[in-house]
């Protein structure tokens, strides 16, 4: 027996408001309340039925799929803002800006992720950043407290409501790596070549004594050995063991260097890395847990697992994931930053839903000059496994403390978009930097550049994609696109349209990272979210039907009514419904 209950929204107002305990008995006696917004009646789902009981808490309604009213329930009242749905595209206006003005083919291809710390965390930070072209904010979860992330979202989350933006968020696990602890409160400690530091695995209850750093693993002190050397990350500050006295380890300093909290730790004997006990420790801690508990419950868009070494790790999080979060689609992104990721590469890359080559770590457990032909191995095999891949860290490492990059930082940035990399990721340089936006417009401008003079050149390097369809209904998909994309090229045709509901075709039209953009229509704005990360795609969220003749004019007149494309331009579109590719002139 279901007993249900309907509100009816105020003539006009997109707002409903009930006091909050109205809200909690309304729930105890109704296990369904819908809501009728026009003629429509849309379920109202709660996050979860304890958040009932939280000063805050979201509720939104859901149909098909797709959330068309949320809000926030508040100490004393519940807010359900209703998005108008009915002939709306959303689209952000800094793509539409950038449309308007300069036409197809000078929008951007290659996608930029921030990572958000204390030099970017604040409301008008972050709406520099969107303006600047963050498709997606990063959050670390090995920096910073759970409430300090959690106003983070609500921020990214705001700003998406309040100006159209899409940006995805994504969660960053901490992992089992070893790092140092806090620095005492101090910001940073400079180590001196020749001075001895102590690295100890004990507390200290009252304040930490002179160069002493606590090391976060416990098994630290028994694995290294005298002769030992230490790296503080990745080798920017380097020690060597000359004493251990119980669980204190002395260390003489034999790179000069600035000491931050909590950097990574890697030891190495004879000119390899050491992995005794720690490679033991599991690829999610109890902390990671906590942390991906607390992302399902947020409803982040990606999961990024720092120091993956199977793919086993990645299927138990993704059936975890799948039981929990049953409304979101959380997609998992495996991080390259080990010797058994690498080992392992292509196994973790087809469990995996993208894949990050995190040269920071990785750079500290291989030696530096295999770092780039280990990037170029992964996004190789991701685009060929349709896989998204993002290439991070010390991309502008100077900038952190400079207003503009080397040349080298330059080149660098160029070869990983030349690479034709999904996206581009800034760490320090966004996290806690002094030029967060200059840097951001650094790898805006040089990702133009370097798009704009390959397709110019037509340096055209095929790449053999293989089947990646375990049906024959996505191979069709599969066919369907790369002939789509191909079609595009030989034409010269403005842009690709794909209509897409699960985002698969829209992915599959960015492996062949065509010369135009791919517009891609999708109904949900999770799906719309998540496509942010894939080279090329322009996503927009509209509601569109079966029909596509429909959805081409409902389309076309959409998008001129907003001059962000004119009569007369050529334009190619597929989609997931209907098998074929059209090649039409706008009308
Ligand atoms: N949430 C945060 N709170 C404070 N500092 C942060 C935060 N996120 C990042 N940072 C700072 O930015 C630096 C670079 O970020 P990132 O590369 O993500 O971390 P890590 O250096 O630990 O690999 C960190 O070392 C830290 O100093
Ligand atoms: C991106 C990386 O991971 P993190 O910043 O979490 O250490 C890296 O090691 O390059
Ligand atoms: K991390
Ligand atoms: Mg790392």
């Amino acid at each position: 027996m279901s007993q249900s209950l309907q509100f009816l929204t105020p003539s006009r107002s997109p707002y409903l408001t009930l006091p909050k305990q109205t809200v909690t008995s309304l729930y105890r006696r109704f296990p369904v309340i819908k809501l009728l917004i026009g003629k429509h009646s849309f379920p109202a789902v709660k996050s979860s039925s304890s958040d009932l009981d939280a000063t805050s808490s979201k509720v939104g309604a859901v149909d098909n799929g797709q959330t068309v009213v949320t809000g926030v329930l508040s100490a004393d009242s519940v807010a359900v803002r209703v998005q108008s749905d009915s002939g709306s595209l959303e689209v952000d206006t800094v793509t539409e800006a950038e449309l308007k003005e300069n036409g197809f083919r000078s929008t951007r291809r290659t996608k930029l992720v921030c990572t958000i710390g204390p030099a970017t965390c604040g409301f008008e930070q972050l709406e520099s950043l969107a303006v600047g072209g963050m498709n997606v904010a990063r959050i670390n979860m090995c920096h910073g407290t759970r409430e300090w992330h959690r106003r983070v979202i609500e921020r990214v989350r705001r700003l998406n409501e309040e100006k159209g933006f899409a940006v995805a968020i994504m969660m960053d696990t901490e992992g089992s790596e070893i790092h140092m602890g806090e620095l005492g409160g101090a910001p940073s400690a400079k180590a001196e070549d020749g001075e001895i530091w102590t690295f100890s695995v004990r507390a200290f209850d009252s304040g930490l004594p002179e160069r002493t750093i606590i090391v976060n693993y416990d098994g630290f002190a028994e694995d290294v050995k005298v002769g030992d050397e230490l790296l503080v990350d990745g080798g920017m500050v380097r020690f060597e063991v000359t004493e251990k006295i119980g669980p204190d380890v002395k260390c003489r300093c034999t790179d000069p260097g600035l000491l931050l909290p909590r950097a990574n730790l890697t030891f190495w004997r004879d000119g390899s890395l050491v992995r005794e006990r720690n490679a033991m420790l599991p690829t999610i801690s109890s902390k990671d847990w906590l942390d991906i508990d607390f992302g399902i419950a947020e409803g982040v868009d990606f999961i990024a697992i720092s120091f993956v070494k199977s793919a086993e790790v990645i299927n138990h999080l993704k059936s975890y994931i799948a039981a929990r979060a049953r409304d979101s689609d959380i997609a998992v992104i495996a991080k390259i930053e080990s010797i058994d990721s690498l080992k392992n590469l292509e196994e973790i890359i087809r469990a995996s839903d993208g894949a990050m080559v995190a040269r920071g770590d990785l750079g500290a457990q291989i030696p530096l000059e295999q770092v780039p032909s280990a990037q170029q191995r992964v996004v190789k095999l991701c685009r060929q496994l349709n896989k998204p891949v993002i290439v991070a860290s010390q991309l502008l490492e100077s900038m952190i403390e400079y207003p503009t990059p080397t040349r080298a930082e330059v080149a660098d940035v160029s070869e990983a978009v030349r690479q034709r990399a999904d996206a581009l990721m800034l760490s320090g340089e966004s996290a806690m930097g002094q030029y967060p936006e200059k840097a951001l417009a650094v790898l805006r401008n040089v990702s133009l550049r370097i798009e704009r003079w390959w397709r110019e050149e037509k340096r055209y390097e095929a790449m053999e994609l293989p089947d990646v369809g375990t049906s024959f209904a996505d191979s069709i998909s599969e066919e369907i696109c790369n002939s789509a994309a191909k079609m595009a090229n030989n034409l010269e045709v403005d842009a690709l349209f794909v209509y897409t509901k699960t985002g698969h075709m829209a992915s599959l039209l960015s492996r062949c990272r065509p010369d135009c953009p791919i517009f891609a229509f999708t109904t949900t704005t999770s799906v719309r979210r998540r496509l942010n990360l894939q080279w090329g795609l322009i996503p927009f969220r509209l509601s569109f039907s079966d029909d596509m003749e429909s959805n081409l004019n409902k389309t076309f007149s959409l998008l001129k009514a907003r001059g962000m494309i004119k009569s007369g331009d050529l334009v190619i579109a597929v989609s997931d419904m209907l098998q074929s590719i059209q090649v039409m002139n706008v009308p």
